[in-house]
């Protein structure tokens, strides 16, 4: 259906290239667009679906070569689903920390039984730019939000999002293990059987 040996992943986050690389083993060579490129598309679609599908034909664009891109991020019961799709965004750009930082801040005095969320995730695969027909996987995985941060692995929100199946945060996991379990996972075994890899 087309070649598979390397794709292009369509994100400049280092946590997922590393997470997503794990996962497909070494069959499929996935080559960072950092490689092609350091400008980032901004993300203007209203779904994860569509932040996918523009990131992977800009990334299948810039570098001639097809393109997985996986958008992703954390919708909070509590919050209505926020910070859903603006998760990156979250804190005005400032990061990482301060994303957490006014997570907890919006969940202050929120109980235990009200701070469910999930992390969601999208994964597009096109086959050059123009593809008419991405092919589209998705994942969730269930949680809730800790009172504090926990945990040294991982990245983004994965020290405050407690996983009910292991009992510990998604950042106490071992990278092993998340890649088993999480959204991402979730999605990516399903983009594998679509692909028809082992
Ligand atoms: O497994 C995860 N563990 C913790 N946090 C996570 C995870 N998966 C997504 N997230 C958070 C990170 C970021 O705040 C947002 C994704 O935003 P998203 O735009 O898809 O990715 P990004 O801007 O980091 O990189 P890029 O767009 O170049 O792929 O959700
Ligand atoms: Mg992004």
């Amino acid at each position: 259906m087309m070649n598979l040996t390397q794709l292009v992943l369509a994100s400049h986050n280092a946590g997922k290239l590393k997470e997503l690389q794990a996962m497909l083993g070494e069959s499929v060579q996935l080559r960072s667009i950092g490689e092609f490129s350091q400008v980032e598309p901004e993300e203007t679609g209203l779904s994860f679906v569509e932040n996918a599908i523009l990131k992977a034909r800009n990334a299948a664009r810039i570098s001639g070569l097809p393109a997985l891109a996986d958008d992703s991020g954390l919708a909070v019961d509590f919050l209505g689903g926020a910070p859903g799709i603006y998760s990156a965004r979250y804190a005005d750009g400032q990061g990482d920390a301060a994303n957490n930082a006014k997570l907890l801040d919006a969940l202050k005095d929120v109980p235990e039984a009200e701070r469910g969320a999930q992390f969601v995730c999208v994964l597009a695969l096109v086959r050059h730019a123009d593809d008419p027909l991405p092919i589209l996987c998705e994942g969730l995985w269930h949680g809730r939000i800790l009172h504090a941060a926990s945990g040294e692995h991982g990245f983004g929100y994965d020290p405050l999002f407690w996983v009910p199946e292991r009992n510990v945060s998604s950042a106490e996991l071992s990278p092993a293990d998340k890649n088993q379990i999480s959204h991402r996972a979730r999605a990516m075994a399903l983009l594998r059987q679509r692909l028809g890899l082992k």
